[in-house]
């Protein structure tokens, strides 16, 4: 059971989460300058390897046991046509994750991650952010108990991914409140809305922005965000206190982050982002968290789609590490 039951608790709970080994760190870097390879070769493998290190807590670590976990919610801002496609498809793909038939299913087959779906309160969509807070404390708690929970302890990497129609503008609207900027700086094409649809969103944010001003981070969440954001909130915080490495997803999964970087600085240290987006602000996003993309391939899913392709530079990046011979285990001249 989560062991916070309000915002304050939980923002109490972020800032007291541990940091890096740096022991372990420091053994992981004298180890990668043993290895049989010309120094920095491996390029940013060699930094994912320590930096991955530094959080399992030891110089020659494994990735065997990676969990996915994708949240669904539902958005009352769908009332005002701010997506290509109606709110029912968040339920019914929901379905389709459960009966592996989802891309996301697919990639974690393909790497061997343990996959968990939880939808959440999908037949009681959040408020309109127009109109009203999109969720009220106990809301906002319930969900991020949800993500807390939802962890696996015994997992060595997590990839939160998300389900939601109408969270493209729900997460450009956190944007705007934790970086500044008006809508039109953050919206996008979500699922593919068109140039109508588009200034709607701008327009929906604008409006969402002007009844929720100068909100703290997590009010922000509460006021503008959704229940699957605010559950990877609370897992990414939860995967933090377990030093479990994760692989941030696209601009919803990137936006729910933010949240915590704004409330805590230093509180993604755990964290690497997976991919870019095309979702046009994704990259602003990044740029607000400080953090590279490890791969940028024209992906726009969600699901926890592009973490979890990332997963395999991951997996090459550990196996470099911990599987290459050093200088002198191989008997190899040492430049
Ligand atoms: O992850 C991304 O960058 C991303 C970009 C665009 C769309 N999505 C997915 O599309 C849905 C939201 O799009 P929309 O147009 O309904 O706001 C939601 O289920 C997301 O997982 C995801
Ligand atoms: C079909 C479909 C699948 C998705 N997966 C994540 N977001 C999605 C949105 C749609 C519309």
């Amino acid at each position: 059971m989560a062991a916070f039951s309000t915002l304050s608790d939980f923002a109490a709970l972020v800032a007291a989460g541990p940091n890096a080994d740096a022991s372990a760190r420091a053994d992981a870097e004298a180890r990668n300058g043993q290895l049989t390879k010309p120094p920095g070769a491996l390029g940013r493998l060699e930094d994912l390897a320590i930096w991955y290190a530094s959080w399992r807590g030891t110089d020659r670590p494994t990735l065997d046991a990676p969990q996915i976990v994708i949240f669904a919610g539902n958005h009352g801002v769908c009332a005002q046509s701010v997506s290509a496609f109606p709110p029912e498809v968040t339920a019914q793909m929901v379905a389709n994750f459960e009966h592996g038939g989802a891309a996301i299913n697919q990639l974690a087959k393909a790497f061997g991650a343990r996959m968990d779906v939880h939808a959440l309160a999908l037949d009681r969509p959040t408020a309109d952010f127009t109109k009203a807070p999109a969720m009220s404390e106990a809301e906002c708690v319930a969900a991020l108990a949800k993500g807390w929970d939802a962890v696996d302890t015994s997992a060595d990497l997590l990839v939160t991914g998300e389900m939601g129609i109408g969270n493209t503008t729900a997460a450009a609207a956190l944007g705007a409140a934790l970086f500044g900027g008006a809508g039109a700086d953050w919206v996008g094409r979500g699922t593919g809305v068109d140039d109508a649809g588009l200034a709607t969103k701008a327009r929906v944010v604008d409006a969402g922005l002007a009844l929720h001003q100068h909100r703290a981070p997590l009010e922000v969440l509460r006021c503008l965000g959704g229940r699957e954001l605010a559950a990877m909130v609370g897992a990414i915080a939860r995967a933090r206190a377990e030093r479990i490495p994760v692989i941030l997803d696209g601009f919803i999964c990137t936006a729910a982050a933010a949240v915590l970087e704004k409330l805590h600085t230093g509180a993604l240290d755990h964290c690497v982002a997976g991919h870019l987006s095309a979702e046009g602000a994704h990259g602003k996003l990044l740029e607000g968290i400080g953090k590279a993309p490890l791969l940028s391939l024209g992906l726009r899913l969600g699901e926890g789609s592009g973490a979890a392709t990332a997963i395999g530079i991951l997996k090459a990046a550990v196996a470099c590490h911990s599987g290459t011979a050093t200088f002198t285990e191989a008997g190899v001249s040492d430049g």
